[in-house]
């Protein structure tokens, strides 16, 4: 029997119109949620997902605009911008895109975002709270596949997840929330030995490597519930995931596409976390 699919489209529509909601609700008070989006540099994937971020946000009712900076921006202008971001009263949600250019420290200017405003999830305050276990703005990607399983009614707890990827940004994230729902996680990753014996032990496999149709039908427990954080853009314009659909399709359970899959998810969270952190600042605020 083929995998059933999980339809993140759907799923991720859903959601925002539960997010409409709780923006009508806020805008009820006199609390418009604001989102700031900086780009730096003209990378044309970049300027897709912001275009697609801002959309997004416009149709939910969250105020967002995009700071759009210069490929050549000293690393200390771009600090600058977060730092008046940090302190505007109408912005909750700061987001830098990466990657950003190759002269500028990833590292100073995730530190430099006000951790309450972290609608990414990236600071350090938010990593460390998440690993604790305590409350925190958490990574927008890791946060959509979790909901997504939810939302397929699919448990967590007591079972074997196996996470490819141990990037900040997917990976380690994805492994402390699936330990904090009582998953038994393993991240392996590029240095991992026969990495498809692992992979095949999991009820739940998330698969963030970045190698398009790296995983096959080998590295799949027949019935494993499989998510595909990969998109990869090939030579002839398609995208693709990290998974082979064609012949994963055959031996998982579950099975998210490429498009249409964790993109809206991602999309979706980062609403749900934008309005967080306006409720959260404006409750702080009292
Ligand atoms: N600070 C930061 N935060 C991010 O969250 C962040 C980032 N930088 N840099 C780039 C990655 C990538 N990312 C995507 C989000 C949605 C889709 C998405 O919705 N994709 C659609 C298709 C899009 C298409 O057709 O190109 C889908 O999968 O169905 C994709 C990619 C967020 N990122």
């Amino acid at each position: 029997m083929p995998a059933t699919i999980l339809d993140g489209k759907a799923m991720a529509k859903a959601i925002r119109q539960d997010v409409a909601r709780d923006v009508a609700r806020l805008r009820e008070r006199g609390l418009v949620p604001g989102l700031a989006v900086v780009l730096v540099g003209d990378d044309p994937a970049s300027h897709t997902y912001v275009r697609a971020k801002a959309k997004a946000c416009r149709e939910v009712g969250i105020h967002s605009e995009v700071h759009h900076l210069p490929v050549d921006t000293p690393e200390a202008v771009l600090l600058e911008t977060v730092r008046r971001l940090n302190e505007r009263r109408d912005i909750h949600g700061i987001l830098v895109q990466l990657p950003l250019p190759a002269h500028i420290r990833p590292k100073a200017v995730i530190d430099a975002v006000r951790p309450d405003k972290d609608v990414d999830g990236f600071h350090p305050l938010n990593v460390g709270n998440l690993a604790i276990g305590d409350r925190c703005l958490v990574p927008c990607t890791p946060r959509g596949i979790l909901e997504m399983v939810k939302r397929a009614g699919l448990e967590v707890a007591g079972k074997r997840a196996v996470v490819i990827g141990r990037s900040n940004i997917v990976g380690k994230p994805m492994a402390q929330l699936l330990l904090r729902e009582d998953a038994t996680v393993t991240v392996c990753h590029s240095k991992t030995p026969n990495l498809p014996a692992v992979a095949r032990e999991a009820d739940l496999l998330v698969v963030a490597i970045g190698r398009p149709a790296y995983v096959d039908d080998r590295f799949v427990k027949p019935g494993a519930v499989v998510i595909d954080v990969g998109i990869n853009r090939l030579a002839d314009g398609r995208l693709v995931g990290d998974v082979d659909f064609a012949k994963v399709q055959h031996v998982a359970g579950y099975l998210t596409p490429v498009p249409g899959g964790v993109g809206p998810m991602t999309i979706a969270m980062l609403l749900k976390n934008t309005v967080e952190a306006a409720d959260a600042q404006a409750k702080a605020a009292w």
